[in-house]
Protein backbone atom coordinates (compact mmCIF):
# COMPACT_ATOMS: atom_id res chain seq x y z
CA UNK A 1 0.00 0.00 0.00
CA UNK A 2 1.61 3.67 -0.71
CA UNK A 3 0.46 7.19 0.43
CA UNK A 4 -0.14 10.11 -0.89
CA UNK A 5 -0.84 13.39 0.03
CA UNK A 6 -4.13 15.47 0.39
CA UNK A 7 -2.20 18.70 -1.24
CA UNK A 8 -1.07 15.82 -4.61
CA UNK A 9 2.68 17.17 -4.32
CA UNK A 10 4.64 13.81 -3.55
CA UNK A 11 5.48 11.12 -4.98
CA UNK A 12 3.60 8.54 -3.47
CA UNK A 13 5.58 6.33 -0.58
CA UNK A 14 5.44 3.18 1.14
CA UNK A 15 3.51 2.44 4.81
CA UNK A 16 7.26 2.66 6.99
CA UNK A 17 8.07 5.95 5.58
CA UNK A 18 4.45 7.62 5.86
CA UNK A 19 4.98 6.72 9.31
CA UNK A 20 8.23 8.63 9.32
CA UNK A 21 7.36 10.98 7.46
CA UNK A 22 4.49 12.52 9.40
CA UNK A 23 2.81 15.78 8.06
CA UNK A 24 3.77 15.27 4.13
CA UNK A 25 6.76 17.35 2.88
CA UNK A 26 3.81 19.15 0.78
CA UNK A 27 2.46 20.32 3.81
CA UNK A 28 -0.53 18.74 3.16
CA UNK A 29 -1.20 14.89 5.24
CA UNK A 30 -1.00 11.74 4.23
CA UNK A 31 -3.70 9.10 2.85
CA UNK A 32 -3.86 5.54 1.31
CA UNK A 33 -3.63 5.45 -2.39
CA UNK A 34 -7.03 3.39 -2.25
CA UNK A 35 -9.47 2.13 1.27
CA UNK A 36 -9.64 -1.53 0.92
CA UNK A 37 -13.47 -3.04 1.31
CA UNK A 38 -14.71 -5.48 3.21
CA UNK A 39 -17.11 -8.18 2.41
CA UNK A 40 -19.59 -9.05 4.61
CA UNK A 41 -18.10 -12.39 4.98
CA UNK A 42 -14.83 -11.47 5.85
CA UNK A 43 -16.53 -8.97 8.35
CA UNK A 44 -18.42 -11.92 9.92
CA UNK A 45 -14.91 -14.13 9.90
CA UNK A 46 -12.87 -10.85 12.03
CA UNK A 47 -16.12 -11.60 14.99
CA UNK A 48 -14.36 -13.43 17.48
CA UNK A 49 -10.98 -12.25 16.91
CA UNK A 50 -9.09 -10.45 20.19
CA UNK A 51 -8.17 -7.13 20.03
CA UNK A 52 -5.18 -7.90 19.23
CA UNK A 53 -5.99 -10.24 16.63
CA UNK A 54 -8.32 -7.93 14.88
CA UNK A 55 -6.08 -4.98 15.01
CA UNK A 56 -3.00 -7.28 13.33
CA UNK A 57 -6.15 -8.08 10.40
CA UNK A 58 -6.31 -4.36 9.86
CA UNK A 59 -3.56 -2.79 10.40
CA UNK A 60 -1.52 -5.74 7.83
CA UNK A 61 -3.89 -3.99 4.98
CA UNK A 62 -2.07 -0.51 5.26
CA UNK A 63 0.95 -1.79 6.86
CA UNK A 64 2.45 -4.12 3.86
CA UNK A 65 5.76 -3.21 4.23
CA UNK A 66 6.19 -4.86 7.38
CA UNK A 67 6.58 -8.34 7.58
CA UNK A 68 3.26 -10.43 9.65
CA UNK A 69 5.29 -11.73 12.20
CA UNK A 70 6.68 -8.46 13.46
CA UNK A 71 3.58 -6.40 13.10
CA UNK A 72 1.74 -9.13 15.26
CA UNK A 73 4.41 -8.52 17.85
CA UNK A 74 4.72 -4.97 17.94
CA UNK A 75 0.93 -5.13 18.61
CA UNK A 76 1.23 -7.79 21.07
CA UNK A 77 3.18 -5.70 22.77
CA UNK A 78 2.05 -2.51 22.50
CA UNK A 79 -1.10 -3.72 24.10
CA UNK A 80 0.46 -5.86 27.11
CA UNK A 81 0.26 -2.56 29.18
CA UNK A 82 -3.54 -2.24 28.87
CA UNK A 83 -4.90 -3.66 32.22
CA UNK A 84 -8.35 -4.41 30.63
CA UNK A 85 -8.26 -7.91 28.77
CA UNK A 86 -10.53 -6.83 26.36
CA UNK A 87 -8.10 -3.15 25.67
CA UNK A 88 -10.80 -1.05 24.51
CA UNK A 89 -14.19 -2.60 26.22
CA UNK A 90 -18.00 -1.84 25.53
CA UNK A 91 -20.50 -1.02 28.79
CA UNK A 92 -23.99 -1.10 28.36
CA UNK A 93 -25.65 1.85 30.72
CA UNK A 94 -28.76 3.86 30.56
CA UNK A 95 -29.14 2.41 27.22
CA UNK A 96 -26.33 3.85 25.66
CA UNK A 97 -23.26 1.71 25.12
CA UNK A 98 -19.96 3.17 26.17
CA UNK A 99 -16.55 2.03 24.18
CA UNK A 100 -14.01 2.51 27.54
CA UNK A 101 -10.99 3.78 25.83
CA UNK A 102 -8.68 4.68 28.99
CA UNK A 103 -7.53 1.59 29.42
CA UNK A 104 -3.71 2.24 28.46
CA UNK A 105 -1.00 3.46 31.01
CA UNK A 106 -2.02 7.17 30.64
CA UNK A 107 -5.66 6.53 31.35
CA UNK A 108 -7.16 8.53 27.30
CA UNK A 109 -7.75 7.17 24.04
CA UNK A 110 -4.45 8.24 22.77
CA UNK A 111 -2.62 5.25 24.55
CA UNK A 112 -4.23 2.89 22.01
CA UNK A 113 -2.49 4.37 19.13
CA UNK A 114 0.51 5.79 20.66
CA UNK A 115 1.69 3.08 22.85
CA UNK A 116 1.89 1.57 19.00
CA UNK A 117 3.54 3.93 17.02
CA UNK A 118 6.41 4.23 20.11
CA UNK A 119 7.07 0.75 19.83
CA UNK A 120 7.41 0.92 15.49
CA UNK A 121 9.08 3.88 15.67
CA UNK A 122 11.41 2.04 17.74
CA UNK A 123 11.32 -0.78 15.43
CA UNK A 124 12.01 1.32 12.29
CA UNK A 125 14.71 3.35 13.62
CA UNK A 126 17.10 0.59 14.88
CA UNK A 127 16.24 -1.30 11.41
CA UNK A 128 17.12 2.06 10.11
CA UNK A 129 20.08 2.85 12.37
CA UNK A 130 18.80 6.39 12.60
CA UNK A 131 17.91 8.77 15.60
CA UNK A 132 14.70 10.57 15.71
CA UNK A 133 13.30 14.27 17.55
CA UNK A 134 9.76 13.77 17.92
CA UNK A 135 8.00 16.65 18.18
CA UNK A 136 4.08 17.32 18.91
CA UNK A 137 1.63 19.51 20.43
CA UNK A 138 -0.89 18.21 22.95
CA UNK A 139 -4.00 19.59 24.46
CA UNK A 140 -3.01 17.58 27.66
CA UNK A 141 -4.02 13.93 26.63
CA UNK A 142 -1.49 12.68 23.47
CA UNK A 143 1.63 14.11 25.07
CA UNK A 144 1.20 12.21 27.98
CA UNK A 145 0.25 9.53 25.82
CA UNK A 146 3.49 9.72 23.49
CA UNK A 147 5.88 10.69 26.11
CA UNK A 148 4.98 7.13 28.11
CA UNK A 149 5.18 5.48 24.56
CA UNK A 150 8.92 6.51 24.06
CA UNK A 151 10.48 7.25 27.60
CA UNK A 152 13.60 5.87 27.96
CA UNK A 153 14.09 4.42 24.53
CA UNK A 154 17.10 4.62 22.51
CA UNK A 155 17.87 7.30 19.92
CA UNK A 156 14.91 8.90 20.25
CA UNK A 157 14.03 12.22 21.61
CA UNK A 158 10.80 13.64 22.17
CA UNK A 159 9.76 17.45 22.80
CA UNK A 160 5.58 18.09 24.14
CA UNK A 161 4.33 21.76 23.75
CA UNK A 162 1.11 22.11 26.08
CA UNK A 163 -0.50 25.29 26.56
CA UNK A 164 0.51 26.57 29.68
CA UNK A 165 -2.19 26.28 32.79
CA UNK A 166 -4.71 25.63 29.97
CA UNK A 167 -4.63 21.12 30.79
CA UNK A 168 -5.39 19.86 33.71
CA UNK A 169 -3.76 19.80 36.51
CA UNK A 170 -3.75 16.24 36.64
CA UNK A 171 -2.80 15.96 32.61
CA UNK A 172 0.26 18.54 33.11
CA UNK A 173 1.75 16.38 35.95
CA UNK A 174 1.11 13.22 33.56
CA UNK A 175 3.75 14.69 31.50
CA UNK A 176 6.32 16.90 33.49
CA UNK A 177 7.00 14.58 35.82
CA UNK A 178 8.13 12.61 33.77
CA UNK A 179 12.07 13.30 34.09
CA UNK A 180 13.59 10.34 31.80
CA UNK A 181 16.60 12.08 29.55
CA UNK A 182 15.35 12.20 26.80
CA UNK A 183 11.76 14.08 27.30
CA UNK A 184 11.43 17.85 27.09
CA UNK A 185 7.67 19.21 28.10
CA UNK A 186 7.56 22.99 26.91
CA UNK A 187 4.59 24.85 28.34
CA UNK A 188 4.01 27.89 25.99
CA UNK A 189 2.12 30.32 26.99
CA UNK A 190 -0.95 30.28 24.48
CA UNK A 191 -3.45 27.69 22.95
CA UNK A 192 -3.65 24.55 21.51
CA UNK A 193 -3.78 26.34 18.04
CA UNK A 194 -0.80 28.26 18.82
CA UNK A 195 1.05 25.14 19.80
CA UNK A 196 0.12 23.19 16.77
CA UNK A 197 0.59 25.68 14.02
CA UNK A 198 4.21 26.20 15.49
CA UNK A 199 5.07 22.16 15.08
CA UNK A 200 3.53 21.80 11.69
CA UNK A 201 5.27 25.43 10.77
CA UNK A 202 8.44 23.41 12.08
CA UNK A 203 7.74 20.17 10.07
CA UNK A 204 7.26 22.67 7.09
CA UNK A 205 10.76 24.36 7.62
CA UNK A 206 12.08 20.98 5.43
CA UNK A 207 16.15 21.40 6.15
CA UNK A 208 15.04 21.67 9.70
CA UNK A 209 12.94 18.52 9.54
CA UNK A 210 16.00 17.18 7.89
CA UNK A 211 18.94 18.15 10.19
CA UNK A 212 16.68 16.84 13.20
CA UNK A 213 14.88 13.94 12.13
CA UNK A 214 11.69 15.11 13.29
CA UNK A 215 8.69 12.58 13.79
CA UNK A 216 5.25 13.23 14.06
CA UNK A 217 3.06 11.99 17.12
CA UNK A 218 0.17 13.66 16.53
CA UNK A 219 -2.68 12.75 14.88
CA UNK A 220 -1.17 14.14 11.60
CA UNK A 221 0.87 10.88 11.64
CA UNK A 222 -1.35 8.33 9.44
CA UNK A 223 -0.60 5.26 12.04
CA UNK A 224 -2.45 7.37 15.00
CA UNK A 225 -5.53 6.84 12.67
CA UNK A 226 -5.04 3.52 11.47
CA UNK A 227 -4.63 2.23 14.95
CA UNK A 228 -8.06 4.17 16.42
CA UNK A 229 -9.95 2.45 12.90
CA UNK A 230 -9.42 -0.86 15.02
CA UNK A 231 -11.51 -0.39 18.18
CA UNK A 232 -14.54 0.94 15.97
CA UNK A 233 -14.86 -2.67 14.12
CA UNK A 234 -14.13 -4.47 17.86
CA UNK A 235 -17.04 -2.37 19.38
CA UNK A 236 -19.19 -2.88 16.44
CA UNK A 237 -19.09 -6.16 16.75
CA UNK A 238 -19.82 -6.35 20.86
CA UNK A 239 -22.99 -4.35 20.18
CA UNK A 240 -24.45 -5.58 17.32
CA UNK A 241 -23.73 -9.38 19.52
CA UNK A 242 -26.59 -8.03 21.38
CA UNK A 243 -28.92 -7.62 18.12
CA UNK A 244 -28.21 -3.74 17.91
CA UNK A 245 -28.80 -2.16 14.76
CA UNK A 246 -28.23 1.24 13.03
CA UNK A 247 -25.32 1.94 15.07
CA UNK A 248 -24.37 5.20 15.40
CA UNK A 249 -20.63 6.22 17.01
CA UNK A 250 -20.72 9.37 19.11
CA UNK A 251 -17.53 11.00 19.35
CA UNK A 252 -16.21 14.05 21.32
CA UNK A 253 -14.11 16.04 18.73
CA UNK A 254 -11.47 18.24 18.71
CA UNK A 255 -8.80 17.69 16.35
CA UNK A 256 -10.75 15.21 14.51
CA UNK A 257 -8.72 12.67 14.59
CA UNK A 258 -10.75 10.01 16.17
CA UNK A 259 -14.21 10.72 14.31
CA UNK A 260 -11.79 10.18 10.83
CA UNK A 261 -10.73 6.74 11.89
CA UNK A 262 -14.45 6.34 12.16
CA UNK A 263 -14.90 7.77 8.93
CA UNK A 264 -12.22 5.40 7.28
CA UNK A 265 -13.27 2.17 9.44
CA UNK A 266 -17.30 3.31 7.33
CA UNK A 267 -15.74 3.80 4.34
CA UNK A 268 -14.36 0.38 4.25
CA UNK A 269 -17.52 -1.01 4.84
CA UNK A 270 -18.30 -1.46 8.91
CA UNK A 271 -21.92 -0.87 8.36
CA UNK A 272 -22.62 2.18 10.48
CA UNK A 273 -25.44 4.19 10.26
CA UNK A 274 -24.09 7.57 11.37
CA UNK A 275 -21.36 9.29 12.90
CA UNK A 276 -22.03 11.92 15.29
CA UNK A 277 -19.65 14.41 15.85
CA UNK A 278 -19.77 16.02 19.41
CA UNK A 279 -17.81 19.25 20.11
CA UNK A 280 -17.69 21.30 23.23
CA UNK A 281 -18.32 25.39 22.54
CA UNK A 282 -15.45 25.22 20.84
CA UNK A 283 -17.87 24.27 17.44
CA UNK A 284 -16.27 25.07 14.15
CA UNK A 285 -17.04 21.31 13.27
CA UNK A 286 -20.55 21.28 14.27
CA UNK A 287 -21.32 25.05 12.98
CA UNK A 288 -19.90 23.40 9.52
CA UNK A 289 -21.95 20.22 9.93
CA UNK A 290 -25.12 21.90 10.74
CA UNK A 291 -25.55 25.28 9.11
CA UNK A 292 -22.52 25.15 6.76
CA UNK A 293 -20.12 27.66 8.45
CA UNK A 294 -16.79 26.61 8.31
CA UNK A 295 -14.82 29.76 10.10
CA UNK A 296 -12.51 30.27 12.37
CA UNK A 297 -13.23 31.57 15.89
CA UNK A 298 -11.26 32.34 19.38
CA UNK A 299 -10.41 29.32 21.07
CA UNK A 300 -12.41 29.30 24.60
CA UNK A 301 -11.83 27.68 27.39
CA UNK A 302 -13.71 24.44 28.99
CA UNK A 303 -14.67 22.15 31.28
CA UNK A 304 -13.14 19.28 28.74
CA UNK A 305 -9.86 21.32 28.12
CA UNK A 306 -8.60 18.65 25.59
CA UNK A 307 -11.40 19.62 22.92
CA UNK A 308 -10.57 23.34 22.85
CA UNK A 309 -9.37 23.63 19.93
CA UNK A 310 -10.67 25.36 16.59
CA UNK A 311 -8.05 24.37 13.49
CA UNK A 312 -8.75 20.63 13.55
CA UNK A 313 -5.46 19.01 11.71
CA UNK A 314 -7.23 15.81 10.05
CA UNK A 315 -10.45 17.55 9.18
CA UNK A 316 -7.71 17.91 5.83
CA UNK A 317 -8.24 14.74 5.09
CA UNK A 318 -11.52 14.72 5.50
CA UNK A 319 -11.95 17.52 2.89
CA UNK A 320 -10.16 15.36 0.49
CA UNK A 321 -12.72 13.18 0.30
CA UNK A 322 -15.23 15.47 0.48
CA UNK A 323 -13.83 17.05 -2.94
CA UNK A 324 -13.55 13.89 -4.88
CA UNK A 325 -9.83 13.52 -3.92
CA UNK A 326 -9.09 16.64 -5.94
CA UNK A 327 -6.07 17.72 -4.33
CA UNK A 328 -6.10 21.03 -6.02
CA UNK A 329 -9.26 21.34 -4.56
CA UNK A 330 -7.96 20.69 -0.77
CA UNK A 331 -5.38 23.28 -1.72
CA UNK A 332 -7.46 25.95 -3.11
CA UNK A 333 -9.34 25.76 0.32
CA UNK A 334 -6.81 26.38 2.89
CA UNK A 335 -5.51 29.15 0.57
CA UNK A 336 -9.10 30.31 1.32
CA UNK A 337 -9.07 29.61 4.96
CA UNK A 338 -5.11 31.78 5.34
CA UNK A 339 -6.80 34.69 3.43
CA UNK A 340 -10.54 34.85 4.87
CA UNK A 341 -10.37 32.71 7.51
CA UNK A 342 -12.87 30.71 6.59
CA UNK A 343 -13.70 27.82 4.06
CA UNK A 344 -16.91 28.06 1.71
CA UNK A 345 -18.78 24.91 0.91
CA UNK A 346 -22.02 23.93 -1.98
CA UNK A 347 -24.94 22.97 -1.26
CA UNK A 348 -24.23 19.34 -3.06
CA UNK A 349 -20.96 19.09 -0.81
CA UNK A 350 -22.76 20.02 2.41
CA UNK A 351 -25.58 17.24 1.27
CA UNK A 352 -22.81 14.93 1.04
CA UNK A 353 -21.70 15.77 4.99
CA UNK A 354 -25.04 15.17 6.26
CA UNK A 355 -25.46 11.89 4.60
CA UNK A 356 -22.46 10.95 7.11
CA UNK A 357 -22.36 12.57 10.10
CA UNK A 358 -25.02 14.19 12.58
CA UNK A 359 -23.04 16.94 15.18
CA UNK A 360 -24.21 18.73 18.52
CA UNK A 361 -22.41 21.58 20.73
CA UNK A 362 -22.69 20.84 24.00
CA UNK A 363 -22.08 23.74 26.80
CA UNK A 364 -20.23 23.57 29.86
CA UNK A 365 -23.98 23.54 31.94
CA UNK A 366 -25.13 20.57 29.97
CA UNK A 367 -21.88 19.02 30.26
CA UNK A 368 -21.75 18.53 33.94
CA UNK A 369 -25.61 18.40 34.09
CA UNK A 370 -24.77 15.10 31.96
CA UNK A 371 -22.30 13.74 33.92
CA UNK A 372 -24.43 14.49 37.46
CA UNK A 373 -27.50 12.87 35.60
CA UNK A 374 -25.72 9.57 34.78
CA UNK A 375 -24.16 9.39 37.82
CA UNK A 376 -27.06 9.16 39.57
CA UNK A 377 -29.05 7.03 37.21
CA UNK A 378 -26.53 4.64 36.89
CA UNK A 379 -23.16 5.35 39.32
CA UNK A 380 -20.29 5.33 36.69
CA UNK A 381 -18.62 8.71 36.13
CA UNK A 382 -18.04 10.62 32.45
CA UNK A 383 -15.49 12.50 31.92
CA UNK A 384 -16.62 15.92 30.78
CA UNK A 385 -15.00 15.08 27.22
CA UNK A 386 -16.94 11.47 27.07
CA UNK A 387 -20.03 13.74 28.63
CA UNK A 388 -20.08 15.63 25.80
CA UNK A 389 -20.48 12.88 23.36
CA UNK A 390 -23.10 10.81 25.51
CA UNK A 391 -25.18 14.45 26.06
CA UNK A 392 -25.18 14.39 22.12
CA UNK A 393 -26.11 10.75 21.47
CA UNK A 394 -28.54 11.29 24.06
CA UNK A 395 -30.48 14.49 22.31
CA UNK A 396 -29.75 13.09 18.40
CA UNK A 397 -29.72 9.46 18.18
CA UNK A 398 -32.89 7.94 16.80
CA UNK A 399 -34.76 5.90 18.76
CA UNK A 400 -34.60 2.82 16.76
CA UNK A 401 -30.84 3.25 16.55
CA UNK A 402 -27.97 1.60 18.87
CA UNK A 403 -25.78 4.53 20.14
CA UNK A 404 -22.08 3.59 20.97
CA UNK A 405 -20.34 6.66 22.91
CA UNK A 406 -16.82 7.07 22.83
CA UNK A 407 -15.57 7.15 26.29
CA UNK A 408 -12.04 9.08 25.25
CA UNK A 409 -10.45 9.69 28.92
CA UNK A 410 -10.97 8.59 32.59
CA UNK A 411 -12.24 10.49 35.20
CA UNK A 412 -9.77 10.69 37.22
CA UNK A 413 -7.95 12.70 34.84
CA UNK A 414 -10.28 15.75 35.29
CA UNK A 415 -11.37 15.64 38.67
CA UNK A 416 -12.25 18.77 39.69
CA UNK A 417 -15.05 18.83 36.96
CA UNK A 418 -16.28 15.56 37.88
CA UNK A 419 -16.81 16.48 41.00
CA UNK A 420 -18.15 19.93 40.87
CA UNK A 421 -20.90 18.37 38.67
CA UNK A 422 -21.38 15.25 41.28
CA UNK A 423 -19.72 16.21 44.89
CA UNK A 424 -17.48 13.17 44.18
CA UNK A 425 -13.62 12.88 43.56
CA UNK A 426 -13.23 10.26 41.36
CA UNK A 427 -10.76 7.66 43.02
CA UNK A 428 -7.23 7.82 41.45
CA UNK A 429 -6.26 4.37 39.86
CA UNK A 430 -2.97 3.29 40.42
CA UNK A 431 -1.41 4.57 37.52
CA UNK A 432 -1.86 7.81 39.03
CA UNK A 433 -0.70 7.11 42.44
CA UNK A 434 1.60 9.68 44.15
CA UNK A 435 1.72 12.08 40.76
CA UNK A 436 1.93 14.89 43.01
CA UNK A 437 4.44 13.77 44.92
CA UNK A 438 7.09 13.00 41.78
CA UNK A 439 9.79 15.80 40.66
CA UNK A 440 8.84 17.42 37.79
CA UNK A 441 10.61 19.33 34.83
CA UNK A 442 9.28 21.78 32.29
CA UNK A 443 10.50 24.53 30.45
CA UNK A 444 8.03 27.42 29.62
CA UNK A 445 8.25 29.56 26.88
CA UNK A 446 6.45 32.24 25.00
CA UNK A 447 4.40 30.62 22.14
CA UNK A 448 6.79 31.99 19.62
CA UNK A 449 8.60 29.76 16.75
CA UNK A 450 11.68 31.11 17.14
CA UNK A 451 12.07 30.65 20.96
CA UNK A 452 10.77 26.54 20.28
CA UNK A 453 12.64 26.12 17.57
CA UNK A 454 15.83 27.27 19.53
CA UNK A 455 15.23 25.14 22.49
CA UNK A 456 14.66 22.02 20.20
CA UNK A 457 17.90 22.90 18.27
CA UNK A 458 19.62 23.31 22.00
CA UNK A 459 18.32 20.02 23.12
CA UNK A 460 18.17 17.32 20.00
CA UNK A 461 19.98 14.47 19.45
C1 LIG B 1 -10.08 13.16 26.23
C2 LIG B 1 -10.24 13.60 24.81
N1 LIG B 1 -11.42 13.46 24.23
C3 LIG B 1 -11.62 13.83 22.96
C4 LIG B 1 -10.62 14.41 22.20
C5 LIG B 1 -10.89 14.75 20.77
O1 LIG B 1 -10.23 13.85 19.90
P1 LIG B 1 -9.76 14.28 18.48
O2 LIG B 1 -8.74 15.34 18.67
O3 LIG B 1 -9.18 13.08 17.86
O4 LIG B 1 -10.96 14.81 17.79
C6 LIG B 1 -9.36 14.59 22.77
C7 LIG B 1 -8.24 15.25 22.05
O5 LIG B 1 -8.44 15.99 21.13
C8 LIG B 1 -9.16 14.16 24.10
O6 LIG B 1 -7.95 14.26 24.65
N1 LIG C 1 -6.69 16.42 22.34
C1 LIG C 1 -5.45 16.22 21.75
C2 LIG C 1 -5.05 17.27 20.75
C3 LIG C 1 -4.00 16.75 19.80
O1 LIG C 1 -4.61 15.85 18.95
P1 LIG C 1 -3.92 14.74 18.10
O2 LIG C 1 -4.91 13.64 18.10
O3 LIG C 1 -3.68 15.32 16.78
O4 LIG C 1 -2.63 14.33 18.72
C4 LIG C 1 -4.46 16.10 22.90
O5 LIG C 1 -4.82 15.54 23.90
O6 LIG C 1 -3.36 16.54 22.82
Amino acid sequence: MNYISTRGQIEPVGFKDAVMMGLATDGGLLLPERVPTLSAATLDSWRELSYQQLAFELISLYATDIPADDLQDLINRSYATFDNREITPVVHEDGVYILELFHGPTLAFKDVALQLLGNLFAYLLKERGEKMNIVGATSGDTGSAAIYGVRGKENINIFILHPHLKTSPIQALQMTTVTDANVHNIAAKGTFDDCQNIVKSLFNDLPFKEKYALGAVNSINWARVLAQVVYYFYAWFRVTDNGGANVVFSVPTGNFGDIFAGYIAKRMGLPVSKLLLATNENNILTRFINDGDYSLGDVVPTVSPSMDIQLASNFERYLFYLFDENPARVRDAFVELTQTGRIAFSSNELARVREEFLSRSVNQAETLETIAAFHKATGYLLDPHTAVGVRAAQELVPADATPVCLATAHPAKFGEAVEQATGIAPPFPQALAGIDRLPSRCAVLEADRTAIKAFIEENAL
